[in-house]
């Protein structure tokens, strides 16, 4: 898995069209979606991942848990990215990737929103700036040498 993670002060989407055949179905309010002060986090769910799905799960959102807490973000955007790997996992095990890592950070007390998977977006980004605004992250399952 390959995460961007920006802090910003605002993110928006807008759904524009389908990407896939069969995207993940949304509510009209689906279509549209902004979170302030937020912590954005890209996530393009890798081949390698397909291995073991519930330890990436856990590791990146302890990896989120970490950041969040670095940079002081309360609220989390989950967001599918298909644009950080050439190594992309099937768009099923993806949705569930995702879908889990959305889940777990709101136990952990987040306030998240996912942004519809399978579709091509518009959005708006503010990245704050500061030293921690813009990090990136990799995450294997343990046992798989992650090529450079
Ligand atoms: N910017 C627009 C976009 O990326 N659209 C992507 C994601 O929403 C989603 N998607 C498909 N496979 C994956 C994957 N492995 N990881 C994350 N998202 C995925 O399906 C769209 C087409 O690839």
């Amino acid at each position: 898995m390959r995460m961007l993670l920006i802090h910003s002060d605002y993110l928006e989407y807008e759904v524009k069209d389908k990407a896939l055949k069969n995207p993940e179905p949304i509510s009209e309010e689906q279509k549209k979606g902004r979170l302030e002060e937020v912590l954005a986090v890209f996530i393009s769910v890798e081949k390698v991942d397909e291995t073991n799905p519930d330890e990436v799960v856990e590791k990146a959102v302890n990896e989120i848990k970490d950041v969040a807490s670095q940079v002081k973000a309360e609220n989390v955007f989950v967001y599918p990215f298909a644009h950080l790997s050439s190594e992309l996992a099937k768009p099923d095990i993806a949705l569930e990737v995702l879908r889990e890592v959305e889940e777990k950070l709101r136990e952990e007390g987040f306030n998240v929103k996912r942004a519809p998977f399978g579709y091509y977006k518009a959005f708006k980004l503010s990245c704050k700036g500061h030293p921690l605004a813009e990090l990136s992250r990799t995450i294997v399952p343990s046992g798989e040498a992650k090529a450079e």
